[in-house]
């Protein structure tokens, strides 16, 4: 079964996240929900990384794509969330390798970096292609929890 996708943008990314949401919907047939943002204005990139990351926390997706200028913010942001392994890809050499070797599970992407084309291939590839589930790979995934939880209730 195909993953269920939240996609999200501040005002850098909103054009991108436009066509890309079509591109995800009627090219791949992937059920895609729009966290926002919802026109171009000025807001603030946390805010819908924090959305489109917690369904994917709360598993009413299994996958996020966020969108600003630059896919560094929005990076930042989701790296904070408990559970989400995000990678900011601009290649489509990283974004294979990323699905791969990382089991990523959010991918941040740069509207004022690459363009549309490049763009759809990232994803294409992205949502498509299996964590390799090799030991190595797993237990590298698995230390990133350990780091992750050692800091839980860190004050
Ligand atoms: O967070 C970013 C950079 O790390 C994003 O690229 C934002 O989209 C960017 O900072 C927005 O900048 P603006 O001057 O407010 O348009």
């Amino acid at each position: 079964m195909k993953a269920k996708v939240a996609i999200g943008s501040d005002h850098g990314g909103y054009a991108l996240k436009e066509t890309l949401k079509a591109f995800i919907t009627e090219k791949l047939g992937y059920e895609v929900l729009d966290v926002g943002c919802d026109c171009p204005d000025s807001v603030d990139y946390p805010d819908y990384a924090n959305e489109a990351c917690s369904k994917v926390i709360s598993e009413d997706v299994q996958r996020a794509i966020l969108v600003c200028g630059t896919g560094i913010g929005m990076s930042i942001a989701a790296n904070k969330m408990p559970g989400i392994r995000c990678a900011l890809v601009h290649d489509t050499f990283s974004a294979k390798a990323t699905r791969e070797h990382n089991d990523t599970n959010v991918l941040a992407l740069g509207e004022r970096v690459i363009g549309p084309g490049l763009a759809q291939d990232i994803v294409e590839l992205w949502l498509t292609t299996p964590f390799s589930e090799e030991d190595r790979h797993a237990n590298r995934i698995r230390k990133i929890q350990t780091i992750e939880d050692s800091y839980a209730n860190h004050p």
